[in-house]
C-alpha cells in the first residue's frame, strides 16, 4: 500500500481559523507508519510507501498542481515551475524533484491544490469530500498516458520486470494492417465482404486501393477509480487492399484445447511460420452468440494487452459463420488439470501461481475491470513442465465501467450493467455478487474477484473448494457437474454465510501465512476484503461557525492509496516453505455449469434493466427528499458497495437536484444526527429538509459487528465549487477523524478540537464516511 498525502508541506500544521490547529503530519505515511497497532505488514508497507509510489501517479500529482494553479492564476504558472528543482518552490518542487530524481518526497503540493485562504477560515465543523472532479478528470488524463506507455512498451517483449519473454507475433497484424472491429460502439456492425477464400470473410471487406487510408479505429479508454469512457481522437491509417480471412492465415490442427459456454478452443497453426496457437471459434448461429460481446471481449484484450499473466490475443476475424480470436497457447493447460496430471504441487508453487493471478487481477483493476470469472479453468499454466507462470484467460464476463456521459446518475447505483450483473461461476462467486441472485440485489465490484481468488487459493492448497453445495438426493449429479436446484441454493447459502474452515488433516501442515492471506481474501464484506489496485481518497476538511462560513473556508488533502495488499501480504513477498500438498490426491474438480450461471445472468440483466428505466423516468421529476429516500431505501444497501461506486455516484449528480443524502442506520442503536438539531455548524436547509425522511427509511446491514455505526451521505450542496462533479459532503461536528485500514485497525486520526460541544453529541457514536476506497473509513469520534 502507497500513500501519498497531498496536504501543507512548508507547515506541518494546519490552521483552521483562530482556535484550532492540525498537525497535518498526521496524515503522513511515515507517521502512519509508526503507529503500533497496525500490523506489520501494512506497517511496513507505509514505511516503504513513498518510494513505491509510481512515477505515473507523482505525474498525475504534478499535473494537477499546475493544472490548478494554471486555472487560478493564469497562464505561464508551469513554466515559473518547471525550472528549479529545489524545495523553494514548496512542494510544486518537491513533486517536480521526485520526477526527475525519482526521489520520493514525503509531501507533495499545498497550495497549489488550493487557495491559501481556505485553510484559514474559522473553525468549529468539518466537512469531508470524497472525489473530486477534477482530480477525477485530470487522473483520466493521466490514465490515458499511462495505458498509451503501456501500449507502446512497458510489457513490450522485452519486459524486464517479469524476465519472461512475450510471444512474438509472427503472423499478420491485424491492427495494422486491416484494421480491427470496431471497438467504440458496441452496437456497430462490423465490417464484412467476400475474402480471398471461400471459407472467410474479412472484417473490412470493402476493396480499396493500396493507398486509401482509413481511419484508425477509435479506442475506448478504460478507466480506475470511477472514471469514464473518452475516445482518442482518430489518425488516418493505411488501409490494405487485401481481404483476407482467418484461413488466409491459419489453419486448424485436431487439437482441442477446451470448450466453455461461448465457443471452443482449438490449436491453429500461422500458415507463415508453422507456429501454434489457439484460436477461439465462437459459432454465430448459436444460442449464445453476441457480437456485442465478443466486441467487448476483444476490446478488453486489448486494454490487457501486453501483461505478463494475461494471455494475449493476436489476432481476430470474423466470417459468415464464426468469429475466431486468435491467442497465444498456453501449453500447459488448465491450472488444476495441470496439478492432477503432474500429481505433485508445493506451497511455494501456490504462492507462486497466487502472486501471478494477483498480478493480473491489479493490472486489471487499476485499468477499471473487473474480470468476474475468475475460477481455476480460467488460469492457464504457460509451460507444460512448470505449473507457473499463470496467465488468466476468458476475458469474455470481464467487465469496465461505461462511458461517463452513457450513465445516468442515479440508475447507476441500482443498475448499472457492468458490474451489477451476476455473472460467473458457483463456487466461485463472492456473497455479494450470490446476493445478487438470491434477490438482495446490490452492487458488487472488482472485490469478487479478490474473493474469487481467494477460492483458488484455498482450493491450491487443499483440493477442495472451501464452499460446496450438498443434497439430500443421492442420485443427484451436481458434484458431477450436472445442474440441481437444491445443491446451487445449498452452496448459495453457505457462501453467503461465508463460514469454512480449515480442517487439520489437510491444513495443519499449511503455513499460518498461507491461511491469513485465505481469510484476508475470504471475508465475507467486501469493506474488510483485500483489494489490490490503486485507489484514491481525498478529504476536505471544512470549518465554520455557519453554513456560509463552511461554505467558503476548507482545505483537502488528497492521499492516494496504491492498495496491492495482496501482493504486499508477507506470504506473497518471500518464499514459502516447499511442503509437499496433498492438493493432487483430494482435488475432485466439478466443472461448472456456466451456461445456467449465464442464463441467470440474462435474467438479471433484464431486471436490471427494468430498474435502470423506472429511476430514470422517476429522476427526471424527483424531488430533494425523492431523491433522499431513493438513496436511503432503494439503492443503498449499506453495505458498503454503495461507496464502492460512490465516488462515481456523487460526482454526477446535477447540482441542481444534488441533495440527496443517504444515511445508513445499523439495526441497532439509537441515532440522533447532528443535522437534525440547531448547532453551531447548522448544515444548509436543504439538507435538514432531509433529515427526517432518512431516518425513518432505515437500511439493513449486513455486517455482524456493526452495531453502533453510522455513515452518511451526500452530494455535494453547498460547497461553493463549481465543477458539476463536486464531492460528496459529510457534515460533521465531531472533533477527531479516524482513518481506518481493512482490519479496522486504526492508521490514522486528525483530532480536532471543536469549539462547541453538547450533550447530544456525546449520543452519537460514530459516524462512518465511506469514499471512493472501500476499505477505508473515514469515522469520527466523540470527544467532548
Ligand atoms: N489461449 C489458450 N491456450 C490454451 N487453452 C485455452 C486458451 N484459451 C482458452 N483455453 C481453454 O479453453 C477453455 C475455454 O476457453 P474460454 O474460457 O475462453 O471460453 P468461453 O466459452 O468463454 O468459456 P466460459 O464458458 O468459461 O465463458 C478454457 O477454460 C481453457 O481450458
Amino acid at each position: 500500500m502507497s500513500i501519498l498525502h497531498a496536504g501543507y508541506p512548508q507547515s506541518p500544521i494546519v490552521h483552521f481559523g483562530r482556535h484550532h490547529n492540525v498537525n497535518i503530519s498526521q496524515l503522513d505515511l511515515n507517521h502512519l507508519g509508526q503507529v503500533e497497532n497496525v500490523p506489520r505488514q501494512v506497517n511496513n508497507a507505509l514505511v516503504s510507501s513513498s518510494s513505491e509510489l509510481p512515477l505515473p501517479l507523482f505525474r498525475y500529482i504534478w499535473d494537477e498542481v499546475m493544472t490548478i494553479h494554471e486555472e487560478r492564476n493564469g497562464c505561464g504558472v508551469r513554466n515559473n515551475y518547471k525550472t528549479p528543482r529545489d524545495s523553494a518552490v514548496g512542494s510544486g518542487g518537491a513533486a517536480f524533484h521526485h520526477l526527475h530524481t525519482s526521489a520520493a518526497p514525503r509531501h507533495v503540493a499545498s497550495s497549489e491544490f488550493y487557495d491559501d485562504d481556505e485553510a484559514t477560515s474559522p473553525s468549529g465543523g468539518i466537512e469531508i469530500c470524497a472525489g473530486g472532479g477534477k482530480m477525477m478528470a485530470n487522473l483520466r488524463r493521466h490514465r490515458q498516458r499511462e495505458r498509451e506507455a503501456y501500449e507502446d512498451d512497458s510489457f513490450s517483449s522485452s519486459d524486464e520486470s517479469s524476465g519472461r519473454p512475450m510471444p512474438r507475433y509472427v503472423g499478420r497484424d491485424t491492427d495494422h494492417v486491416f484494421g480491427e472491429f470496431e471497438m467504440d460502439d458496441e452496437d456497430v456492425e462490423m465490417r464484412s465482404g467476400s475474402g480471398r477464400r471461400d471459407e472467410g470473410k474479412c472484417i473490412y471487406g470493402e476493396d480499396t486501393d493500396e493507398d486509401d487510408y482509413e481511419e484508425e479505429e477509435s479506442v475506448s479508454e478504460l478507466l480506475p477509480l470511477g472514471g469514464g469512457t473518452r475516445r482518442v481522437p482518430r489518425t488516418p491509417r493505411r488501409k490494405n487492399s487485401s481481404k483476407c480471412g482467418f484461413f488466409d492465415y491459419y489453419k486448424l490442427t485436431d487439437e482441442h484445447l477446451g470448450s466453455g459456454a461461448y465457443g471452443s478452443v482449438t490449436t491453429c497453426k500461422s500458415i507463415k511460420s508453422g507456429q501454434e496457437f489457439a484460436v477461439k471459434i465462437v459459432d454465430k448461429q448459436g444460442e449464445t452468440h453476441s457480437r456485442k460481446r465478443i466486441l467487448r471481449e476483444v476490446n478488453i484484450f486489448k486494454t490487457c494487452k501486453g501483461h505478463p499473466n494475461i494471455v494475449q490475443l493476436l489476432d481476430w476475424f470474423e466470417d459468415d459463420t464464426n468469429f475466431y480470436l486468435v491467442m497465444e497457447k498456453m501449453r500447459g493447460g488448465p491450472l488444476l488439470q495441470h496439478i492432477l496430471q503432474r500429481g505433485y504441487f508445493t506451497e511455494e508453487e501456490a504462492r507462486r501461481v497466487t502472486k501471478d493471478i494477483a498480478s493480473a487481477l491489479k493490472f486489471m483493476h487499476d485499468r477499471g475491470i473487473a474480470h468476474r470469472d475468475v475460477k481455476p479453468e480460467n488460469v492457464l499454466c504457460t509451460d507444460p513442465n512448470h505449473v507457473s507462470p499463470v496467465k488468466l484467460c476468458d476475458l469474455d464476463l470481464a467487465s469496465q465501467r461505461r462511458p461517463q456521459h452513457e450513465r445516468h446518475p442515479l440508475s447507476q447505483v441500482a443498475s448499472e450493467p457492468d458490474l451489477a450483473s451476476p455473472v460467473g461461476s458457483a463456487e466461485f462467486m463472492a456473497p455479494e455478487v450470490v446476493d445478487a441472485y438470491v434477490g438482495d440485489a446490490l452492487k458488487y465490484d472488482k472485490k469478487c474477484d479478490t474473493w474469487s481468488l481467494g477460492v483458488i487459493l484455498y482450493i491450491m492448497l487443499a483440493g477442495y473448494a472451501p464452499f460446496q453445495g450438498q443434497c439430500d438426493d443421492s442420485d443427484c449429479g451436481w458434484s458431477e457437474g450436472k445442474p440441481c436446484e437444491d445443491c446451487q441454493q445449498d452452496l448459495f447459502h453457505r457462501i453467503q454465510d461465508g463460514y469454512y474452515e480449515f480442517p487439520e488433516e489437510e491444513w495443519g501442515m499449511i503455513s499460518d501465512e498461507a491461511k491469513d492471506l485465505v481469510s484476508k481474501l475470504l471475508k465475507r464484506d467486501p469493506i474488510d476484503r483485500f483489494v489490490c489496485g490503486h485507489y484514491f481518497l481525498s478529504l476536505r476538511l471544512r470549518c465554520g461557525e455557519n453554513a456560509a462560513q463552511m461554505a467558503q473556508g476548507c482545505t483537502r488533502a488528497l492521499v492516494i492509496f496504491n492498495a496491492d495488499q495482496i501482493l504486499a501480504h508477507r506470504w506473497l513477498q518471500q518464499s514459502a516453505a516447499s511442503t509437499i500438498l496433498q492438493t493432487p490426491s483430494n482435488l475432485i474438480y466439478r466443472k461448472d455449469s456456466a451456461r445456467d450461471v449465464q442464463q441467470m445472468s440474462e435474467h438479471f440483466n433484464m431486471m436490471n434493466r427494468l430498474t435502470d428505466a423506472r429511476l430514470s423516468a422517476r429522476f427526471d421529476k424527483m424531488t430533494m427528499s425523492d431523491a433522499a429516500s431513493d438513496l436511503g431505501t432503494a439503492t443503498f444497501h449499506g453495505d458498503g458497495s454503495f461507496l464502492s461506486m460512490g465516488g462515481e455516484l456523487f460526482g454526477t449528480f446535477p447540482r441542481k437536484k444534488s441533495v440527496g443524502i443517504a444515511i445508513e442506520k445499523s439495526r441497532s442503536g439509537e441515532f440522533t444526527p447532528p443535522i437534525s438539531r440547531a448547532s453551531p455548524t447548522t448544515p444548509p436547509p436543504s439538507m435538514l429538509d432531509l433529515s427526517q425522511d432518512l431516518m425513518d427509511s432505515p437500511v439493513k446491514r449486513r455486517s455482524a459487528d456493526d452495531s453502533g455505526t453510522y455513515s452518511l451521505f451526500s452530494p455535494a450542496s453547498s460547497n461553493g465549487d463549481d465543477d458539476i462533479r463536486s464531492p460528496p459532503i459529510l457534515f460533521l461536528d465531531m472533533p477527531s477523524i479516524q482513518l481506518f485500514g481493512a482490519d479496522s485497525t486504526v492508521l490514522n486520526s486528525v483530532q480536532m478540537t471543536p469549539r462547541h460541544t453538547t450533550e447530544d453529541e456525546a449520543s452519537l457514536n460514530s459516524f462512518e464516511g465511506e469514499q471512493e476506497n472501500p476499505i477505508h473509513r473515514v469515522e469520527t469520534q466523540v470527544n467532548v
